[in-house]
């Protein structure tokens, strides 16, 4: 039988057979264990809110506000949700049992999978680390994380910190370089949660698939928003605010779930442009209103993405960038050509084309005509319209009249679709993403049913099975008395 053979080790070798005798002790599985490590969560997120804020603006110039609505109050709410719920996940659900089975009883028991592994991203990476590791911990597994070095003050925070308010030996924070990644992906998991680019979510499921270790990817998209014409003044300045809501002023569009492009129809985009443009002035007022750029990899991507000539003459707002400060203000292009790398890559950052169709019906072959997004948005008062995009399209989530603010839902799942990935989480879907759920089914030996078993010497026993599997109890008593075949 081939077996695996493991390459020597950063010395993550131990750290995973470490885990393994912990979570072999059995204490992960104790609900009491569970819901303390969900309370150091809080407890961290709480006491070391104002750390969180400074390693954010390190990271990524983030203001404190935006630090709390996208991070730290996102969370907090979330693990008091998984707290406030886990006692009722954790029972196993009892299922129905068939007449053949008569009597049995039947259970699903979720369990926990065991060591697993959390690779998070730098856009947001006390979210998308912790949001994880709550689901993984609640479900009631030993976890390492993975933390981006691309935000490393946050990387740094979660290593000092995670040792002091959880349970140091069941969990570890690993950061480092994507070779760190590379090495504890040559190591079995019972599951690894990727979160990032697909580039490296290919490597991480290549890796994965020696140990065949299950992988949930959440990827990128590009995600349009559809903007329907409005009647009512007050609603078109809402979804303005909501639109530039979920492109510049979450992490200047560096998120998976930023609005990536707009589809509005030809003769309302003046509007709508005029109306972002003055709303745009009265949002960012100075630059620490909005985050900036990541790093000078991520700068020179964005900046290369304007430098096309027929871009940058469909720049109909801003489109000045800062290298010093590697900021790049608010910039609204209008129909930039459709196969250039701005309508064809995940912007993932403060530019925005709108794109024009003859009727906003139009819109919905447009993005049926790329790959699944991560979520779609659509401002519109149409009931049809919105019935059309839920049944003609898909996507990770559809959101109406709203943009982003969809992740703050522990009552839905957050995934991708197709090429945005797959695996779902967020509220119970994370403590799902991290459990088995065991099949559990006790007979009895007070009734055997003979005519399960051969010899098939005559056609009585088919019969017999016919009423059984048809759940007819009468037709089975009188064959059973000889009264009827
Ligand atoms: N669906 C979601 O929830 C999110 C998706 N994303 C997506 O992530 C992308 C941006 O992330 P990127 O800058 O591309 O990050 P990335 O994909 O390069 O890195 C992500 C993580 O993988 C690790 N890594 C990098 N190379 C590795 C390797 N060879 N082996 C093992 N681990 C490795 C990194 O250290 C980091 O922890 C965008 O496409 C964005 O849409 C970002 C945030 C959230
Ligand atoms: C508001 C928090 C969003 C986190 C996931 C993302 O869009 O990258």
């Amino acid at each position: 039988m081939e077996t695996v053979q493991e390459k020597p080790a950063l010395g993550l070798g131990s750290l995973v057979s470490s885990l393994r005798v912990v979570y072999k002790s059995g204490r992960t599985k104790e609900l009491a264990w569970r819901q303390s490590q969900l309370k150091g969560l809080i407890r961290l997120l709480t006491e070391k809110e104002e750390e969180i804020f400074d390693v954010l603006r390190d990271d990524l110039g983030k203001h404190r506000t935006e630090s709390f609505r996208d991070e730290v109050g996102v969370l907090v709410k979330s693990i008091k949700y998984t707290l406030q719920n886990l006692e009722k996940w954790a029972v196993p659900e009892k299922a129905p049992t068939p007449l053949v089975s008569f009597p049995a009883t039947a259970l699903v028991l979720p369990e926990p999978l065991g060591v697993v592994l959390i690779f998070s991203c730098w856009n947001f990476p006390l979210v998308l680390a912790l949001e994880p590791l709550s689901g993984a911990l609640a479900a009631g597994n030993a976890v390492v994380v993975k933390p981006s070095e691309l935000a490393p003050s946050s990387a740094a925070f979660l290593a000092a910190n995670i040792p002091r308010y959880l349970d140091a030996e069941a969990v570890k924070v690993v950061p480092g370089a994507p070779e760190v990644g590379q090495e504890l992906m040559e190591h079995r998991w019972d599951k690894v949660l990727f979160t990032g680019g697909a580039r490296v979510g290919r490597i991480i499921m290549t890796k994965a698939a020696k140990h065949l270790t299950p992988v949930a990817l959440e990827l990128g998209s590009k995600c349009p928003c559809i903007v329907d014409w409005l009647d009512s003044r007050r609603d078109s300045q809402v979804a303005v605010n909501r639109i530039i809501g979920g492109k510049w002023s979450t992490c200047a569009g560096q998120a998976c779930i930023a609005i990536d492009y707009i589809l509005v129809e030809e003769q309302f985009a003046p509007i709508l442009i005029e109306l972002l443009k003055s709303t745009l002035e009265r949002f960012f007022t100075k630059p620490e209103d909005m985050a900036r750029i990541v790093n000078e990899r991520q700068f020179n991507r964005l900046s290369g993405l304007l430098e096309d000539h027929k871009v940058s003459c469909s720049i109909v707002h801003g489109g000045d960038l800062d290298p010093k400060t590697l900021s790049i203000e608010p910039t609204i292009l209008l129909n930039p050509p459709l196969d250039s790398d701005v309508m064809t890559e995940e912007i993932f950052g403060p530019l925005l084309p709108i794109i024009t169709v003859k009727k906003i019906e139009d819109s919905i072959e447009f993005v049926n005509s790329r790959p699944k997004p991560l979520a779609i948005y659509a401002f519109t008062t149409s009931e049809a319209l919105k019935q059309q995009i839920i049944k003609e399209t898909s996507s990770g989530s559809v959101t109406f009249n709203d943009a982003i603010v969809q992740y703050g839902l522990e009552s839905i799942p957050f995934g991708g679709v197709g090429q945005s990935g797959f695996g779902q989480y967020h509220g119970k879907y994370s403590f799902e993403m991290f459990s088995h759920k065991k099949a559990v089914f006790r007979r009895s030996f007070l009734v055997e049913f003979m005519f399960r078993y051969p010899p098939w010497n005559d056609e009585s026993k088919l019969g017999l099975l016919r009423h059984v599997f048809r759940y007819d109890y009468v037709s089975l008593v009188l064959a059973l008395l000889g009264l009827r075949r």
